[in-house]
């Protein structure tokens, strides 16, 4: 049978008054039945309101949409990137020990093993001081890249902070100077390895960025090259930037950009925590990759978290999703995710060109708690608009001697979740107004301020605590997530052509923004913010 999201409207119309409490009401094993685990983590969706029939129907959407052959598809080193031509294969990066990955007709395995032993050997000179700057030992490795080549890593060393043993890491995205220039003040050009991270080795703000770096090197060191890397796949470019091949990790077109920290994107963070540890990581997205081949699809975690997903937004209609993670070390996971997810699934076509039928992937936001709810959560709770959130939190902190801190995490955590899905009524509202000794119409107006409709989705990913395997099993969820909801909407989620079009603009607005040419030809309100910056720049 075809499932279209037309019979699971008409299914939401059906269940949707009914109340996500009085569903585990009506089931004491609700959260068992409706939560799925992957080796120690578990993912429960039971404070939504997917009963079995919608589960049983988004499955069948799932299967009918071919997720599971397309899954096939992607692992074996089929060119599922349609419009680029290019198979999609960052999975092979973790492939460890794992059976050969053909693309056309060649194993790529052998590189992949070579690249990371070689990437391993590099980070250990960098961490023993065996690999010297012209002032010693590196003390300080700045990561320039941006997109995919800055928000993964940067996302991925700071969430691991608690294994940092190496060298300092910065990393520098922004083509607003401030960027760099606050990050190089007070290093010492002497003793700093600098990265160049971009896949294509063209991206103006990291070329500019890179030459802003090498000038301030220059100053003090002889040969900046020596001490520079560069993270790429134009081998072409890097030599003619002059980084010395021994310092260029390079890697194919099937790794997309977003999905790059698993490879040589990857460098910054195991010279901070180390190849072991990174190896830890690999492992960890690995086992995720295995459960997404192998698990049930309601049993199968990224299969799960999609399709909850699609719920929200294609079936219910909302049209936003707050990833909130109650792990301050995960504070850059909203902003990785929203490369993820957006620039993967917001798409307007099919695969054929088509007009999509129904909405592209949602708009992802968040902030780590508990500092969320001190700002935002107001809307969350009392806003006209329905926000599905996200929680994700360890049970277990690293600060042994702040258990307290982390108790008081947890029990914010599942509060928030607990309150979103209760609500307070207009009864208990009053209630309370009458403790507090109002009465009458003045009761009344109080009351209705407190009231919290209740019956709000969230879903919570809790894991024994953020380890480097646990991150790699979070990262390659949300990958393969993208992966089945991109799958079922039929879009292509591993091209990006909406972003060229401000890149060309840009590019072509800097001799105007210079006064090198004149900005007749432009629009009035482009012509306007030119004057304005020529009279005040
Ligand atoms: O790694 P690079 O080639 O420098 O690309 C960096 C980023 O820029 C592009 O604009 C894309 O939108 C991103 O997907 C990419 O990650």
């Amino acid at each position: 049978m075809i499932m279209s999201f037309e019979d699971l409207v008409e299914k939401h119309s059906a269940i949707k008054a009914r109340s996500i409490l009085s569903l585990h009401d009506d089931n004491p094993r609700r959260a068992q039945d409706f939560s799925v685990s992957c080796d120690e983590m578990l993912f429960d969706y039971s404070k939504t309101n997917i009963d079995a029939d919608a589960r049983t129907l988004l499955i069948e959407l799932a299967s009918s949409s071919g997720v599971e052959t397309k899954r096939s598809a992607m692992f074996s080193g089929a060119k599922i990137n349609e419009t680029e031509g290019r198979a999609v294969l960052h999975t092979a990066l973790r492939n460890l020990e794992g059976a050969p990955v053909l693309v056309d007709g060649q194993d790529v395995m052998p590189e992949v093993r070579g690249t990371l032993e070689r990437m391993s050997d590099f980070a250990n000179a960098i961490r023993s001081g065996k690999f010297k700057g012209q002032g010693g030992r590196i003390t300080d490795v700045v990561n320039i890249g941006i997109g995919g080549s800055d928000l993964g890593p940067a996302m991925a060393t700071l969430a691991l902070a608690p294994f940092h043993d190496g060298p300092k890491v910065h990393f520098v995205s922004n083509v607003d100077g401030a960027h760099i220039a606050d990050t190089l003040k007070g290093i010492d050009p002497t003793t700093t390895l600098v990265i160049v991270a971009s896949k294509t080795f063209t991206t103006i703000e990291t070329m500019t960025n890179a030459n802003t770096a090498r000038d301030w090197m220059a100053n003090k060191v002889a040969n900046p090259a020596d001490q520079f890397a560069a993270l790429s796949s134009s081998e072409e470019r890097t030599t003619a930037y002059g980084i010395s091949p021994e310092n260029v990790f390079g890697f194919e077109d099937w790794v997309g950009g977003r999905y790059s920290l698993w490879g040589p994107i990857g460098l910054s963070l195991m010279i901070a925590i180390g190849p072991e540890d990174f190896v830890d990581f690999l492992r960890g997205g690995q086992a995720m990759d295995q459960h997404f081949q192998t698990a049930p699809l309601s049993e199968n975690m990224p299969v799960m978290l999609a399709l909850v997903g699609l719920w929200h937004n294609q079936v219910c209609g909302y049209a936003t999703r707050a990833v909130l993670p109650y792990d301050q070390r995960l504070s850059r996971l909203p902003a990785y995710l929203q490369q993820l997810e957006m620039e993967s699934n917001g798409k307007r076509v099919a695969m054929d060109g088509s007009a999509l039928e129904c909405h592209s992937g949602p708009i992802v936001w968040g902030e780590p708690g508990t500092n969320g709810q001190h700002a935002f959560y107001q809307l969350i709770h009392q806003g006209t608009r329905v926000v599905p959130c996200e929680f994700l939190v360890a049970a277990k902190g690293h600060e042994e001697h702040l258990e307290h801190q982390h108790r008081l995490l947890l029990s914010n955590c599942l509060a928030q979740s607990e309150a979103l899905m209760r609500g307070r009524s207009i009864e208990e509202a009053r209630v309370l107004m009458a403790e507090k000794g109002l009465s009458g119409a003045e009761l009344e107006r109080q009351a209705r301020h407190r009231v919290f409709p209740g019956n709000r989705p969230s879903t919570t990913l809790i894991y024994p605590s953020l380890t480097p395997f646990v991150l790699g099993q979070i990262i390659a969820l949300y990958e393969h997530r993208v992966f089945v909801e991109g799958a079922i909407l039929g879009i292509n989620s591993y091209d990006q052509w909406g972003v060229e079009l401000g890149k060309e603009l840009a590019v072509a607005l800097e001799p105007i923004v210079s006064g090198a040419e004149s900005a007749d030809k432009k629009d009035g309100s482009t012509q306007m913010l030119v004057s304005y910056i020529r009279a005040n720049g």
